[in-house]
């Protein structure tokens, strides 16, 4: 069977651009012989829409444009995702379902059996769960079409008692009892660098162990924060993958069920690669599906600064990247010098504004205040909000959206000035670890140094006092990076931190400071994700708390 796989980037809610876009693509599909076109998860409403589920219009506008679609179905079936109504004698429920859509008509429906409702997820709030198993036939081949989750039924979940608890049902046990030639899988999958190669062997070991092979299309682009990297997958039922479709990038591929035996050859990532990759494309989407087209941020010479504006540069343009580097009286001289050159191999527009005097005036007023107390942070994140508020005044003067800089291990522990450099739209490091931010640049300077070495070899410091240096207040960060790392994304306490040999000290400073520092974390722009525990909405946590650590 000649099957199209149709990987593309969705706009939530955006049902005209959505439809138009399906459509086009079941044109093609045909024109290329294709017996069926399987598109993403929720691909009509792009996902995931959150409470716009909850929304009658949002339901009916969503049905109406999978009706439409139906009729550009004729001489090929297609499978489009979408919320699906069941009326029943107890109400009506809501599915997450893919229609199949063939002769101009929705021809069945099929919904998902495990609805993940952990780390982003949260299907449960919104969907019901299937409980049938009903095959499609077409030209002769009897289908099994499952969505994203189902194929993760042996998975454990975090649960209160640990990671044990797993699914009581598996969608692909029942649909195998029934013997299908293929197993199609709408997929919308997020990135992850430290889940990627979990999903590539939880499908390959699909197609193994149930000896099927499996069609898997998933979603790319990125909503809000969560990025969805694509690399759609067609895998014989040995459980090899014979196509492997492009990442963090729209493609279409037919592939031949018959036809396993020539394979694709993959390419190979370097592993800071894919996580530069997202972060310049989950910049782009934020940009380009809210209307904006041009971003700002202070430039100071450090690496934080510097990695997120090449980061925009690539995303945006170096025509729509404005900068501001703001001096103070503690700034280095090579501070100025490092930030200049950077804004002159990027080709981007930089003023410098000199905040010594502003710093002088906020310090003259609040002087009688401050009567008999010595200078503290206090003066230094005056230093940091004044920046903040130069930079909040140029995006509203020009409209240029103002990116965070701060990344994950400063935001962990608290690093960072509340309405200062805390500001922003959009945090684009925030779930990178400093040392993988070293290793980035690194990475961006692989053909030509665009980001001055100096830039990376001197020792990080916030600049906010004479000769301040981050390791004055934090452990090295390839030891902090390490405990927080041990702690956020892979949920081990405190005591089996130091049992794997890191200092008792330090580790219950670090823990100390993740938690005591919630409530900034809760003020902060979106973070684009790139790990399987980002701050955000998948890691909830009470700001208020006695915290066991
Ligand atoms: N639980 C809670 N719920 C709600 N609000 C709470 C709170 N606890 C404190 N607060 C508030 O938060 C304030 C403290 O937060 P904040 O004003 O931000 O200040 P704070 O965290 O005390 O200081 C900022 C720290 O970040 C460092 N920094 C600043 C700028 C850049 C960099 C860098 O290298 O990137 C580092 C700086 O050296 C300093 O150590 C308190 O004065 C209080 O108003
Ligand atoms: N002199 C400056 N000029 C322009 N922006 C600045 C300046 N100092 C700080 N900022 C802004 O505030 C952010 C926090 O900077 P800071 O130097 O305090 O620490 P950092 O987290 O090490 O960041 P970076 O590595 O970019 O310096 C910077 O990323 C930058 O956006
Ligand atoms: N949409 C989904 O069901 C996604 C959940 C799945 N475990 C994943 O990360 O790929």
């Amino acid at each position: 069977m000649k099957i199209a796989l149709a990987q593309l980037n969705y706009h939530i809610g955006n049902f005209q651009d959505n439809k138009e876009k399906i459509i086009r693509h079941i044109g093609k599909a045909r024109e290329a012989g294709a017996e069926l076109v399987v598109f993403s998860e929720l691909s009509v409403t792009g996902y995931y829409p959150h409470d716009l589920l909850e929304r009658k219009e949002f339901i009916e506008h969503s049905q109406k444009t999978i009706e439409e679609i139906a009729r550009h179905c004729t001489g090929i079936a297609a499978l489009v995702g979408g919320p699906s109504i069941n009326r029943s004698p107890k109400g009506k429920m809501l599915y997450n379902s893919a229609f199949f859509l063939k002769d101009g008509k929705i021809a069945s429906v099929h919904h998902k059996t495990l609805l993940p409702t952990y780390d982003v997820f949260d299907e449960y709030r919104h969907f019901e769960p299937n409980h049938d198993f009903e095959l499609i036939e077409l030209n002769g081949k009897k289908l099994a079409v499952t969505i994203c989750e189902d194929l993760w039924y042996n998975q454990p979940v975090l649960s209160a008692f640990g990671r044990e608890k797993l699914y009581a049902v598996s969608p692909m046990k029942e649909y195998a009892k029934q013997n299908p030639d293929l197993v199609i899988n709408l997929s919308a999958s997020p990135f992850s660098y430290n889940q990627e190669k979990l999903r590539k062997d939880i499908l390959l070991n699909n197609a193994r162990d149930f000896n099927i092979p499996i069609v898997y299309v998933n979603q790319v682009g990125a909503q809000t924060e969560i990025i969805f990297d694509g690399g759609s997958l067609f895998i014989d039922a040995n459980g090899d993958v014979v196509s492997e479709m492009a990442y963090f990038e729209e493609d279409f591929r037919i592939i031949d069920t018959e036809n396993t035996n020539s394979k694709d050859a993959l390419r190979e990532y370097e592993p800071i690669e894919k996580i530069h990759d997202a972060l310049v494309l989950g910049i782009r989407d934020y940009f380009g599906k809210m209307g904006f087209k041009q971003a700002t941020l202070g430039l100071s010479g450090g690496i934080d600064s510097a990695v997120t504006v090449v980061l925009a540069v690539l995303a945006l343009g170096p025509e729509n990247v404005r900068v501001l580097l703001m001096p103070s009286k503690y700034s280095s001289e090579h501070s100025i010098t490092d930030a200049r050159d950077l804004a002159e191999n990027l080709g981007i527009q930089y003023e410098i504004v000199n905040i010594h005097e502003m710093v002088d005036a906020f310090d003259h007023s609040l002087a009688p205040l401050f009567e008999g107390r010595n200078p503290d942070v206090t003066e230094e994140n005056i230093q940091a909000r004044i920046r903040g508020t130069l930079m909040m005044a140029i995006s509203n003067k020009f409209g240029h959206i103002l990116l965070n800089t701060s990344n994950k291990s400063e935001a962990a522990v608290g690093y960072g000035t509340l309405y200062g450099d805390m500001n922003g739209g959009l945090s684009v490091l925030g779930d990178v670890y400093k040392s993988d931010v070293f290793a980035m640049a690194r990475f961006m300077n692989r053909e030509r140094e665009v980001i001055p070495e100096n830039t990376i070899i001197k020792p990080p410091s916030a600049e906010l006092r004479p000769d301040q240096k981050d390791s004055d207040s934090l452990p090295d960060y390839d030891i902090l990076d390490k405990i927080l790392f041990n702690y956020i994304e892979l949920a081990k306490s405190p005591k089996e931190i130091i049992e794997m040999g890191f200092e008792e000290d330090t580790v219950h400073m670090a823990v100390r400071k993740v938690n005591m520092n919630e409530y900034k974390r809760f003020q902060t722009p979106p973070i684009l994700r790139i790990s399987s525990k980002a701050f955000g909405f998948g890691r909830k946590m009470p700001l208020v708390a006695k915290y066991p650590y």
